[in-house]
């Protein structure tokens, strides 16, 4: 039975990773071996474990060296400090990873399997190791609306986010619903009188948010709740935030085009910005199509890619029901919906997709990769 290293398992994304492992029973299939930076000696979980029922210290290389594959979700610091280590002791397992870090590595794959199965089967055939999750946002829009990619009918893609506070980690997620609460409380005594102004209401509120101080801003740098910030990841100095530059690199990448592949890449940019969702991704999608197909073949297409993806009505009830945060968080659905011809021409497509960002924008495509690994 393979030996499998678990790090970062009792992190937001890890915790997600454990419970979609338990769902599926992959531990019946594996001898975990828990990993901590933080409680080494201590007791893994118990209803998991096997044979190695103690934490094993996640910066242990000989520890690490005993793993047929090693799955991390501890983010990318630990990646760069321990990954480089292992493979120069000169281990040959397989790395699976949540972090971006060795995303963009020529031996790396980012694992997507029900969009680029081939790509994958084709890495494992050359003998690849490094098997990486995408960025969330990429991911969740690539099992939404791949068809169209597979199919290659997009000529060019525009994207514009609504991506949700878990994307910064658990900790903007907290100050997000902090900020709500404050906001609230600063109100609260008017919103209690219906006959109160909306106006003082809306005065006080703005306010509020302009004074929140640097505690309670401490993780978004500014006010979350009421707002929004149109900038995610770091700033690359070209007028692109890295969470932008990501949605071409990595969606050519994964679909197995653009550099250092046969098929040159497709054109993807737009904006990214953070909103004041929980842990769902939205986005809305423009697509400039190699030609005009009709909507129905569209619609027929996006909904036989994968068993997940599930393609909304374009009506407002189908719409306000079915194609929004609420209605898809904790789900493994990737609704998309608004689907409609574009006024610039037959050839353009318009479309909206929402994924929970740390299920398949995180820890399903890993659990996913290893279950592949395991049953080759
Ligand atoms: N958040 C996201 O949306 C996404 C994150 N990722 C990647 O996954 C990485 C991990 O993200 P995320 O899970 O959000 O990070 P977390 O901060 O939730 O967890 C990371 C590690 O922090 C340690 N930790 C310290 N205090 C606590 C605590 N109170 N509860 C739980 N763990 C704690 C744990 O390590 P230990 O047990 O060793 O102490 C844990 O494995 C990211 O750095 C990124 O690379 C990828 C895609 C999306
Ligand atoms: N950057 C994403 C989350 C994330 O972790 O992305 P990446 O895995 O590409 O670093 C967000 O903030 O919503």
């Amino acid at each position: 039975m393979a030996l499998v290293g678990l790090v970062g398992w009792r992190g937001m994304v890890g915790s997600v990773l454990m419970e979609r492992m338990r769902a599926e029973q992959d531990f019946a299939l594996i001898e975990p071996v828990f990993f901590s930076t933080s409680n080494v000696g201590g007791a893994a979980p118990a209803e998991l474990v096997k044979n190695e029922t103690r934490l094993q210290d996640a910066y242990d290389i000989a520890a690490l060296k005993r793993c047929d594959i090693v799955l991390t979700c501890q983010g990318g610091d630990y990646t760069t400090e321990v990954y480089p280590q292992l493979r120069a002791a000169g281990w040959n397992g397989h790395w699976i990873d949540a972090a971006s870090t060795l995303r963009m590595n020529s031996d790396a794959v980012i694992v997507l399997d029900p969009v680029n199965l081939p790509v994958i089967q084709n890495a494992l055939a050359n003998g690849g190791r490094n098997w990486i999750g995408g960025n969330c946002t990429v991911s969740c829009m690539l099992m939404g609306v791949g068809a169209l990619y597979k199919a290659g009918l997009v000529e060019w893609m525009s994207t514009q986010t609504y991506q949700a506070a878990s994307g910064g980690g658990a900790q903007h997620m907290r100050e997000l619903l902090t900020q709500f609460g404050t906001l609230n409380g600063s109100v609260h005594e008017l919103l209690e009188q219906p006959g109160s102004a909306i106006l003082e209401i809306d005065r006080k509120l703005i306010a509020k948010q302009r004074t929140l101080t640097p505690e309670e801003t401490a993780n978004f740098g500014v006010p979350l709740a009421g707002s929004l910030i149109p900038w995610i990841d770091k700033d690359l100095g070209n007028g692109q935030s890295k969470e932008e530059w990501k949605g071409m690199a990595e969606t050519n990448k994964i679909l197995g085009q653009g550099e250092g592949f046969a098929t040159p890449a497709v054109p993807v940019d737009g904006y990214c910005v953070r909103v004041g969702a929980m842990r769902c991704h939205s986005q809305a999608l423009t697509f400039k199509l190699k030609r005009e197909v009709p909507l129905a073949d569209i619609e027929a297409m996006i909904a036989a890619d994968n068993e997940w993806v599930k393609v909304v009505p374009n009506t407002r009830e189908a719409t306000i029901h079915e194609l929004t945060p609420v209605a898809v968080t904790g789900t493994m659905s990737i609704p998309v919906g608004r689907l409609r011809r574009l006024a610039m021409g037959p050839e353009y497509l318009g479309a909206f997709t929402i994924g929970d960002q740390l299920l398949w924008g995180a820890a399903e495509p890993l659990r996913r990769m290893l279950r592949i690994l395991l049953e080759q």
